[in-house]
């Protein structure tokens, strides 16, 4: 009698289910897809953690730039074109429902709310990312830099090679812990336990995403995995809370001019001082994701680009005349108005993104029936932005292995469809520190050309990146340096 009344109330419910979605079921029977098996869908292709990029990169050649995945019985749609990339990141705003499980890290965040409250915080923050502010921080990327090429002394030794990434995530956590709440946390020259607990955070991050019974939050936080989590966010969120509180009661109890004036001062206080429009834990919050997103990329771009011109010595030659003929034999740090003119370096630094994208994909959940011309995406689906896929499509690159920054003068990048390179993401949601990541990154490199020269054993064919929110290169960015 129960097996029964089970058997009927489970029909029932997939009766319905399947009713109440059938338009979703028809739009998507016209997208094109691997082999999708009752209950799990094609969720057999990821079962391997391992596995996952290179199984994406199968399904993808196979299928071509729409294709959709069932993982169980959620519809996954993969893009990589262009046009209906720009179609799909100016319209679809609101994130996909995975960005939930980063809501125990950065709350209802830039990258993480809804579309009405992201709407209303992006606006408020915007102007703390102006030129203005962001050439005051320059000082803060020289110091730290400079903290860098001396702590890479003790690496000085053509024969020995090191992951550079280690010190580079060292250094990036302290220009952006300086530059968003005016303190350093000097990771680089003492044991950092935020630097380990924000790395550790983003790993526990990924796992959740991809292991499917970590997704109720009841399992995950009854899991090693989900305990572990909640160690690390009650270090970081005590610290950076301690922090941002003292700041906001501060400004607070004595709101004057001082607080209004442009000079250096970090991203929080330029926050508070625009308005009351921000509650402490949504600044907390802010904060918190501006460290994670900030310092990762900053890290990764910059160990790639070190490792490409291990590869590509004579793009390396080109760089450090190009440097030579800002600096000359002058020891001077480097000023704001250096940074424009290290235009071969921004086409190495762009090329490098294209090649190795530190975002490898994204993600946004589609609300309504979403027209690309060919197809319609059905509302209640996920889309899939393929960035890596796209960067090196044959159709936007010719020879897209080839590693060349002259895809990148003015007149070549005019040539293109403005979607077909997005490291940055898109459309009105695209990363909030675009100027920011370009200013560190040049820094950090002018640097430290001025006092190394980079080698690798690495080969192009031989680099893979892993599959993370911020990818990496698997067996790490190792190179080697001598003096200049
Ligand atoms: C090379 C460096 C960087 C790269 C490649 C990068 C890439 C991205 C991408 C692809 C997104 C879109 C994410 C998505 O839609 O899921 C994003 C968003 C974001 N990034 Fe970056 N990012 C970089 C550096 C930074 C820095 C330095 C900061 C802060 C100081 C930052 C803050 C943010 C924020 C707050 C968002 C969310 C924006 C919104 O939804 O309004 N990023 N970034």
């Amino acid at each position: 009698m129960f097996v029964w009344a089970f058997l009927v109330i489970v029909s029932f419910w997939f009766v319905h289910h399947h009713w109440t979605r059938r338009k979703l079921y028809t739009l998507a029977a016209k997208i094109p897809g691997p082999r999708a098996y009752p209950l799990i869908g094609s969720a057999y292709l990821f079962f391997s953690f391992k596995d996952i990029a290179q199984n994406a990169s199968k399904i993808m050649e196979k299928y071509g730039s729409i294709l959709k995945i069932w993982m169980f019985n959620a519809l996954v749609v993969v893009v990589a074109k262009p046009k209906h990339v720009q179609i799909i990141l100016t319209k679809c705003l609101e994130k996909e429902t995975r960005y939930k499980f980063a809501k125990d890290a950065f709350g209802n965040s830039l990258l993480t709310a809804p579309v009405a409250t992201w709407r209303s915080h992006r606006k408020t923050i915007n102007p703390a990312f102006s030129q203005q502010i962001l050439d005051s921080f320059v000082d803060i990327f020289v110091k730290h830099s400079q903290i860098l090429v001396r702590k890479l002394e003790e690496e000085v030794d053509d024969q020995k090679t090191f992951d550079v990434h280690e010190h580079l995530s060292r250094c990036s956590l302290d220009i952006i812990c300086e530059t968003a709440m005016g303190t350093t946390v000097d990771a680089q020259t003492k044991p950092s336990k935020l630097l380990h607990a924000t790395r550790r955070g983003a790993q526990i991050l990924v796992e959740r995403c991809v292991r499917l019974w970590l997704h109720p939050n009841i399992t995950f936080r009854l899991s090693q995995r989900g305990r572990e989590l909640k160690e690390v966010l009650d270090y970081v969120q005590g610290y950076t809370g301690n922090l941002v509180r003292k700041r906001y009661e501060e400004f607070h109890s004595r709101i004057d001019d001082n607080f209004r004036d442009t000079s250096r001062k970090p991203f929080l206080e330029h926050l508070l001082s625009l308005g009351d429009q921000m509650t402490f834990l949504e600044l907390r919050n802010e904060v918190d994701l501006f460290i994670t997103a900030g310092s990762d990329t900053v890290t990764t771009t910059t160990g790639y680009v070190l490792v490409c011109l291990g590869m590509y010595q004579h793009i390396q030659q080109e760089i450090i005349q190009e440097i030579d003929e800002i600096f000359g034999i002058s020891t001077r740090p480097i000023t704001r108005d250096d940074l424009p003119k290290l235009k071969y370096m921004e086409r190495v630094i762009k090329e490098t993104m294209r090649l190795y994208p530190p975002v490898p994909l994204i993600a946004r959940s589609v609300t309504e029936d979403i027209d690309l011309g060919e197809l319609i995406l059905p509302a209640g689906c996920s889309v899939v932005v393929g960035i890596i896929g796209m960067h090196r499509d044959p159709e936007t690159w010719t020879d897209p292995l080839k590693f060349d920054p002259d895809r990148f003068t003015s007149e070549e990048a005019a040539k293109r469809h403005p979607y077909s390179y997005i490291p940055f993401s898109g459309g009105p949601r695209n990363c909030i520190g675009i100027k920011f990541s370009m200013m560190a990154v040049k820094v950090l490199l002018a640097t430290i050309l001025r006092s190394y020269k980079i080698h690798t054993d690495i080969k192009p064919q031989d680099i893979k990146l892993s599959v993370e929110i911020v990818s990496k290169m698997i067996g790490g960015a190792n190179i080697s340096i001598s003096k200049r």
